[in-house]
């Protein structure tokens, strides 16, 4: 997507006195850690004007001016009776001041929790706001009497829904959403966007879906039209669809035999990127995660979700010199289950000194739990390196304890079947992919060519890869096809394990290719490739791909095959 198209407001009226205000950021986002997308996204505000005039979710501070502005185009601002907010995000107080300031009259509706942070935000205690809890109503006339239902989760305490009756409306926060940005405010179509929806769930709805379930059992009492997300396009033509994944997402990772405590506290929100980098990381691998924001959660709850995970991990910030006062309570329930056994973690953010970190890794040092990868301290925000680092090591804790777990069951020999599908060869070659600071490779040998006009391929690339990130439709890579008798080297050098982070291209000769993406000096051949699409099969993705270039770099050598005898080894 090219950073060039300027910030705009998309308004459109979408049913009985109710319209859409969509801000639309066309660039590379930063703000959650879909970044692997880059598709840019909407921030989704909704005014309805029945008797009383309410507006759901006004944008973030890159957003106050046009928005101010093209509201006023539209309505007269002075007269806004209510500011509803489906959670709120410090980042939304520049375009609530500057709301207050035009008209000083507005109620805010939130929920108990989002009070509190509105209070904060805003510098001003006195503010005026109505607390829901669920069982209260706002008539705004018109037969726009709403309701509200909160649906808190370790990420966002506050979130509230709201329903609309009239219009049978649900507007669903954070819920349903995808980071994408476009001409389409509607879902028509929506089996092309089934990707973005999934990929969003992953990143920000798994670590947390048991609140999900529990947000889906309540949100299944108002009868539904329409969902207005807070991101990307509403939710009309998928939604049964859509209701229903998120059921069978999440009952996929309640129902996981193996599950991760990701315990933290963020005060300003960079400890909390970092434990989503790190909850994808292991989700991704297949073992499921129990986020846990110690803010928020009561000592048995930490204990119980302890108890129950094979590992933990534990994130904090430095503040004072300290970690908050809830870390501190939790390390101290952790300690105190005595299970040194499970697989550990810590990670953190800090400005200059990150005693918080050095603290909760020396006291389960000294209790001899075992760590599952290096702590991880990061100076204030993470760049995206950083948060390829979280990820790698969040999939690396996974696999350890994957891998634990089948040591105490008996290896076995690999089925008829195994053998017999383990006959089909491909190619042997490397993906490698470069995108600003993110930069990866694979050794693949599922390869194999799809299509002629356009030339395309299609390449098998298991869930929890660490290029996996980079195959997503729109990414660019390179297939670099190894040659016979020189391939042994390099499928050694990409075959060994990598730690967090590390560079894959460390003593390997490269060039740049005209997509970003290193071509191997050593290659038989390379192909420049852009992702079309991918299907979910399985343990993997089929990555469909179109070739856009590429050349044959040694006329006469044979292409390197890679013969095997089970099914389940590459
Ligand atoms: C009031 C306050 C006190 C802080 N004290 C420390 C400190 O003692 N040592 C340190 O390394 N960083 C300190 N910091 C920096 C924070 O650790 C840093 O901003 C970090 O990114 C916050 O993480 P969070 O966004 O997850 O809350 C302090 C920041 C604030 C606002």
């Amino acid at each position: 997507m090219p950073d060039t198209k300027p910030r705009d407001v998309q308004i459109l009226p979408i049913a009985t006195d109710t319209t859409v205000m969509r801000s639309r950021s066309w660039a590379r986002l930063r703000f959650e850690i879909e970044y692997a997308l880059a598709k840019g996204t909407t921030a989704n505000s909704y005014l309805i004007q029945a008797d009383k005039i309410a507006l759901i979710d006004p944008p973030g501070e890159t957003f106050t001016q046009i928005y101010l502005d093209a509201l006023q185009q539209r309505i007269d601002v002075t007269a806004i009776d209510y500011v509803i907010l489906g959670h709120v995000n410090p980042n939304r107080a520049a375009t609530l001041k500057a709301l207050l300031e035009i008209a000083p009259q507005i109620t805010f509706v939130c929920s108990n929790p989002g009070a509190i942070n509105l209070r904060g935000a805003l510098e001003n205690p006195d503010l005026p706001i109505m607390v829901m809890r669920g069982e209260e109503t706002l008539d705004l006339g018109k037969g726009h009497n709403l309701q509200f239902i909160p649906t808190p989760n370790p990420r966002y305490a506050d979130e509230l829904c709201t329903y609309d009756p009239q219009t049978e409306i649900l507007y669903t926060d954070k819920l349903f959403g995808a980071h994408i940005c476009g001409d389409q405010v509607l879902d028509e179509g929506w089996e092309i966007i089934n990707e973005d929806r999934r990929y969003y769930y992953d990143c920000l709805m798994a670590p947390h879906a048991r609140q999900v379930e529990t947000a889906l059992e309540k949100l299944a009492d108002f009868p539904a039209r329409l969902y207005g997300t807070g991101h990307g396009p509403l939710v009309r033509y998928g939604l049964i669809e859509l209701t229903k994944a998120y059921r069978q997402w999440s009952q996929q990772q309640t129902s996981a035999d193996l599950t991760v405590a990701l315990i933290y506290a963020s005060a300003y929100g960079n400890t909390a990127t970092l434990a989503q980098a790190i909850a994808r990381g292991i989700t991704k691998a297949g073992v499921a995660v129990e986020s846990i924001n110690c803010e928020f959660t009561e000592p048995e709850e930490i204990r119980a979700a302890v108890e129950k995970s094979a590992g933990f991990v534990m994130g904090s910030p430095t503040l004072g010199g300290h970690a908050p006062t809830p870390v501190q309570t939790a390390l101290g329930i952790v300690l105190s289950t005595g299970t040194n056994n499970k697989l550990a973690g810590v990670f953190g953010s800090f400005g200059w000194s990150g005693e918080a970190v050095d603290l909760i890794e020396s006291r389960l040092k000294d209790a001899g739990y075992r760590f599952g990868f290096d702590t991880i301290r990061v100076k204030f925000k993470p760049d995206d390196a950083t948060l390829q680092l979280c990820e790698e090591a969040g999939t690396d804790f996974a696999q350890a304890l994957k891998k634990a777990k089948k040591v105490r069951t008996q290896s076995v020999p690999a089925t008829n079947v195994e053998q017999a599908v383990g006959r089909i060869v491909g190619s042997l070659c490397v993906l490698t992919a470069k995108q600003e600071d993110r930069a990866s490779a694979m050794l693949a040998s599922w390869v194999a060519q799809a299509s002629f006009n356009p030339p395309g391929l299609t390449i098998a690339v298991a869930k929890e890869r660490a290029v996996e990130p980079l195959t997503h439709s729109g990414n660019e890579f390179v297939l670099n096809i190894l040659k016979e008798g020189s391939h042994i080297g390099l499928m050694k050098h990409f075959l060994k394990p990598f730690g967090p982070g590390e560079d894959r291209f460390a003593g390997v000769a490269t060039e740049e290719s005209t997509n970003g993406s290193p071509i191997l000096a050593d290659a038989l051949a390379y192909l420049e490739c852009k992702v079309q699409n991918r299907m979910e099969s399985g343990d993997h993705w089929l990555v469909y791909a179109t070739v856009e270039d590429g050349k044959v770099l040694n006329q006469d050598g044979v292409t390197a095959v890679h013969h095997r005898k089970s099914a389940t080894h590459y």
